[in-house]
């Protein structure tokens, strides 16, 4: 390798496979190659993606391997040598540097490429692949060794070949994978659950191949005993405080008459000032943050140290593949829905935080004892019309995919409304917001939002990692805060969702909530009144468009923090990341950037 003018750049004479010669340069951000004595300079791009296009220059952020391999052929396209195909070969040492290309519009998937380089000289092929890897090895912390969950029956069927399809891609970056292919429905809960502290911190992440589902187990199966946190108030809880201290005001939403602020609608008076609310249940011993006293915040302690992983920490990274029927998280997540750009991701070592909202279920029918149980859920959770469908559903597996259009028109011809009340916390924006006027829920909306999309490296989300990286203000939201406020509705409603992301989707492609954010520490509320049916048509077909959908009466829409839920119906159904939990009354809170994904952010 030879020293150019400048310092950092050098050159040397190697082949490229089925181009020929090449002067190839190194400079600090690349690799670039030119070929010698040949006018021709076709190149080579094979892959998955196979893409067959002039290309002279690799940027090493967009380099995942770079290997030695063995003494082998390399073909020369010396256009006199006759076609394209049918050049010279040559046997030499030969390296390959595997990378990827972004793609021009946003959202679009990466696709593969590979480069094989060759010299006679071992040596030189050696010192080749040292530059390259140092290069290389310079940004986002790369994952050493990842445990792997693949769901064979997941989506089509096609769990298990999604994974082999992009496995070699971690056999080329030498990311070890330690995979189990699930058995059963909780297969990936049981074995993370059970994994000793000092186990799971012998990985760098977990990885789901599958859809919201299998990535809905992993997420509960690392957190349910290694998240300390006081639970949200329950619904008993809020009331009891209301009844002694606050003023209590029930306004009725009436039945088909939705309407918003002021006469039917929501009521602006606080229930009550929940500065001494206590957690239900101290179930969980909580020291605050859920850091022990060793503990791996900020990275993976000493294999000999005494280990607790706890969450949120700053290392430990959850992947998803997608493989599902809907594939919201990995859509809302990367911007795009594909195997090998998730992948790619997580050789990477991307990270972003993720909001998470802890559900707990604190009966299951009216009837029931109270006894609270913990679900986490990384997108959404919903009752009524969202429950129904995948209810529904259920029966017609069979269908594959397809049974959600299915259920879903089922539901929605069926057109219930469930008796509820909804308590949830008001944000210092309404609170703003109700006291200057008595402003309609959309516009309310649309004041709040400032129409400000998630998008990588998104302020928004990055704010609180810059003012108080995990700590315990940021691990639980404020909702035993002496300014909390909590409003209530009460009445017939067709759904009431809490969307943590966008919630993107073939059938919502801006998703359920546009505005949403990964880590902004906020969940979005929306409570669909009873209403006409024409009009829910209207409002589904907004979704569907990517039209305001919360632009309706009908509608209303509030960021949060937290809720509660209460209805008397005896088989009320959520749906939690698309999976059932039967729950008539329920706390949900927002737990902010709890945990690590392996992502960049959706690119809108
Ligand atoms: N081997 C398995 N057999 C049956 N169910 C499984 C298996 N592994 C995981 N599951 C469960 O299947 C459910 C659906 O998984 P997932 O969401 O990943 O796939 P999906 O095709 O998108 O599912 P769905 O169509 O139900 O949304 C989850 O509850 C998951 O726990």
């Amino acid at each position: 390798m030879e020293r150019n003018g400048s310092a950092s750049t050098s050159t040397s004479s190697l082949f490229l496979d089925r181009v020929g010669e090449v002067a190839v340069t190194l400079d600090p951000d690349g690799l670039s190659w030119k070929p010698i004595d040949r006018e021709s300079s076709g190149s080579s791009c094979l892959c998955m993606n196979y893409r067959l296009k002039t290309e002279n220059r690799i940027e090493f952020s967009n380099v995942y391997a770079v290997e030695l391999i063995d003494w082998g052929l390399i073909e020369d396209a010396n256009r006199n040598s006759g076609s394209f195909f049918s050049g010279n070969k040559f046997e030499m040492y030969r390296f390959v540097v595997h990378g990827f290309h972004t793609g021009k519009t946003h959202g679009s998937p990466w696709t593969l490429c590979e480069y094989t380089f060759g010299h006679k000289d071992m040596l030189i092929c050696q010192s080749w692949v040292e530059h390259l890897i140092a290069s290389t090895n310079n940004d986002a912390v790369r994952p050493k060794s990842l445990l792997v969950f693949v769901h064979p029956l997941c989506g089509k069927g096609n769990g298990v070949k999604t994974w082999e399809t992009v496995a070699p891609i971690f056999s080329h970056a030498k990311v070890q994978t330690e995979v189990t292919v699930t058995q059963r429905a909780g297969h990936a809960f049981d074995c993370i659950a059970s994994l000793s502290h000092r186990e799971l911190s012998s990985f760098d992440g977990i990885v789901a191949v599958g859809g919201d589902g299998l990535f809905n187990e992993v997420l509960n199966g690392l957190l349910s005993s290694r998240h300390d946190a006081p639970f949200p108030p329950s619904p008993q809880e809020l009331d009891n405080k209301s009844d002694k201290n606050c003023q209590h005001l029930n306004n009725d939403i009436s039945r088909g008459r939705a309407s918003l602020n002021g006469a039917n609608g929501m009521l602006s008076a606080p229930l009550c000032g929940s500065d001494d609310l206590e957690p239900l249940l101290s179930a969980v011993e909580s020291n605050g943050l859920g850091v022990s006293k060793c503990t791996t915040n900020n990275g993976p302690c000493n294999a000999d140290e005494d280990v607790k992983v706890s969450f949120p920490n700053d290392w430990f990274r959850v992947g998803l593949i997608p493989a599902g029927s809907t594939d919201a998280i990995v859509i809302s997540t990367t911007g795009t829905r594909d195997p090998v750009t998730s992948a790619l991701h997580i050789i990477l070592g991307k990270k972003v935080s993720l909001d998470i909202a802890q559900v707990v279920r604190w009966k299951t029918s009216p009837s029931s004892t109270e006894v609270p149980s913990v679900r986490y859920a990384a997108s959404f959770a919903g009752y009524g019309f969202y429950g129904d469908v995948i209810k529904e559903s259920e029966g017609y597996r069979w269908m594959g995919p397809k049974r959600y259009d299915f259920a879903g028109t089922v539901a929605f011809l069926k057109h219930r409304s469930y008796e509820a009340k909804v308590t949830f916390l008001k944000t210092e924006e309404q609170e703003t917001s109700n006291i200057a006027n008595d402003i309609q829920t959309s516009q309310l909306y649309q004041k709040n939002s400032k129409n400000v999309v998630c998008h990588a490296n998104c302020s928004i989300c990055n704010d609180f990692k810059d003012a108080a990286q995990h700590s315990a203000d940021v691990a639980v939201s404020p909702i035993h805060s002496q300014d909390s406020r909590w409003l209530e509705y009460k009445g017939h409603f067709l759904s009431v969702g809490a969307a943590i992301i966008s919630c993107r989707n073939e059938r919502a492609p801006k998703g359920l909530v546009a505005e949403a954010h990964l880590a902004d520490g906020f969940l979005h509320l929306i409570l669909i009144k009873d209403c006409p049916h024409p009009l829910y048509l209207w409002h589904l077909i907004n979704l569907k468009r990517g039209s305001n959908p919360f632009d309706f009466t009908f509608v209303e829409h509030h960021k949060t923090t937290a809720f509660t839920f209460v209805s008397s119906h005896n088989e009320s159904v959520w749906n939690v990341d698309g999976e059932i939990l039967q729950a008539c009354q329920v706390s949900v809170q927002v737990c902010r950037g709890l945990i690590n994904l392996f992502a960049s952010g959706p690119e809108v």
